[in-house]
């Protein structure tokens, strides 16, 4: 099939790439000059496992194309995937200027019939604003389909491959037949094609990473009362994860959820409900437990240190907002970060692959080191805010050697409490004694 994507940032450049990699023929649109003119020679623009290696080869092979021009990207494709940003807007509802201003520029050029998807995370009832939108200026047959994304970063290939399920909304029986045919090669594991109407299929998506969120705050709740009540979590995590009803993930406790999607997503879903004046009480209570648990390690730090933080150095092990990703939007880490400065503590960091990008966001207002090793040297503490896997096995000796004081603040729950302390470290984690 023929398909234009538009928006080269994660979700459409791995949405373009998969689609080309299952055969079709897939151009990608973006107003970013520079990033198409990047992907166009074969430089990848985001940190992703797995997609360099397919990006390039449909590159190679023509499956894959980047430009600018709107009208050029979409004139053969039957199938057009709006993946624009939807970013919180003045009052936390997704602003939809970037999909609805896309919509009307469709409407200038399109002359036969097309399926616009809204791939990108969009409130209830959008589908229809896309329709209007695209009506005002061209009064030919197209449908327009809901099919939200529910990838992942740092395994997105995979989730994009092998999806849990793919959601299509629509009530037209010709676009349903023709996502059907597109999504046919990534759902024949088993897992289903769940067809609904569009309103429905854009709030499953709020209400998938509602949940989740939800999910972790909760974890999060429970890790305090261990702390007081002298329980581990880990043990209730896995006490309670273990009954399918629960499941196993997403139990984690830790700083906080961060990333582009959480934070934005459930303070959107809120806001959605308030305009129909429904008061979303337990996702009110999500986000504050969230704001609040970004910084219970920094409270812990303070305590360490009687609250004197002036002139006290800190390494920091991990900025991105989780591992396998250079991604740092609303990371936890910076958050962090931000507040410890404030306080009067410097903060050498490192992270196998965010720091360029944090390195454009605060400049000079920390250090960063070539190694994890050398973040350590004459620290007074160690934080950790990502659990990259090369955090979870470091060389112990050569940290003792490096640290001034041997002190860890561990937000993501990597070692043994019991061989730390053995081992003569001040070791404080999330929910375990
Ligand atoms: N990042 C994720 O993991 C993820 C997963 C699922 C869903 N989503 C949703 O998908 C959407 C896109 O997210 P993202 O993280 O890929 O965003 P992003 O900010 O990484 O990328 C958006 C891209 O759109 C481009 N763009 C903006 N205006 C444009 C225009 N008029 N024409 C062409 N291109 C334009 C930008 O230059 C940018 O490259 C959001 O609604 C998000 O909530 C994101
Ligand atoms: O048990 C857990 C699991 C996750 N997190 C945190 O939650 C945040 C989000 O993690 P994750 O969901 O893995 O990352 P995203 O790439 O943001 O993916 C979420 O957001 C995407 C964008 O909407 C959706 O497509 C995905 O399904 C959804 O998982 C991160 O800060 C994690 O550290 C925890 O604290 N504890």
């Amino acid at each position: 099939m023929k398909i234009a994507v538009v928006g080269t940032g994660y979700v459409g450049l791995v949405t373009g790439t998969c689609f080309a990699e299952t055969g079709n023929k897939v151009t990608c649109i973006d107003i970013d000059v520079s990033k198409v003119k990047r992907l166009s020679e074969g430089q990848i623009t985001i940190y992703e496992p797995g997609l360099e290696k397919i990006f390039l080869r449909n590159l190679k092979e023509g499956r894959l194309k980047f430009t600018i021009d709107l009208a050029t990207g979409i004139s053969e494709a039957e199938i057009v995937f709006l993946a624009l940003p939807t970013p919180p807007g003045a009052d936390g509802a997704a602003d939809l200027k970037y999909v609805l201003g896309v919509a009307e520029d469709l409407g200038k050029i399109m002359t036969a019939y097309k399926v616009i998807v809204d791939k990108s995370t969009v409130p209830v009832g959008t589908a229809d604003k896309v329709k209007e939108a695209i009506a005002l200026n061209y009064k030919g047959e197209f449908d327009v389909v809901s099919n939200p994304e529910f990838l992942r970063e740092g395994v997105a290939v995979d989730d994009f491959m092998k999806p849990d399920r793919v959601v299509v909304g629509t009530d037209s029986e010709r676009a349903r037949k023709i996502m059907g045919d597109l999504f046919a090669p990534f759902v024949r594991q088993g897992n289903p094609i769940i067809y609904m109407d569009e309103r429905s299929a854009e709030l499953t998506k709020y209400a998938a990473n509602s949940f989740l969120a939800t999910k972790i705050s909760f974890m999060n709740e429970i890790a305090q009362l261990c702390e007081r009540m002298g329980a581990d979590v880990d043990m209730v995590r896995r006490g309670i994860g273990s009954d399918d009803r629960i499941g196993k993930r997403f139990l984690f406790p830790g700083i906080g959820y961060g990333g582009s999607c959480f934070p934005k997503d459930v303070q959107a879903l809120i806001r959605s409900a308030e305009e129909i004046s429904y008061d979303f009480k337990i996702l009110k209570a999500v986000e504050q437990v969230n704001a609040h648990q970004k910084l219970h390690m920094v409270e812990k730090i303070e305590q360490y240190f009687d609250h004197q933080l002036k002139g006290k150095k800190l390494a920091c092990w991990g900025l991105a907002f989780k591992p396998n990703t250079d991604d740092i939007r609303e990371a936890p880490a910076l958050e962090m970060i931000r507040v410890l400065l404030e306080k009067g503590a410097s903060v050498t960091a490192f992270d196998p692959e965010a720091m360029s990008n944090v390195k454009q966001l605060l400049g000079d207002q920390i250090q960063y080191a070539n190694s994890q090793y050398d973040a350590l040297n004459e620290a007074d503490a160690l934080i950790i805010a990502t659990e990259w896997s090369e955090f979870r096995t470091p060389d112990f000796e050569m940290m003792e050697a490096r640290l001034k004081s041997k002190a860890i603040f561990d937000g993501r729950n990597l070692f043994d409490v019991k061989q730390m302390k053995n081992m003569g470290y001040y070791y404080e984690s999330i929910g375990r004694k």
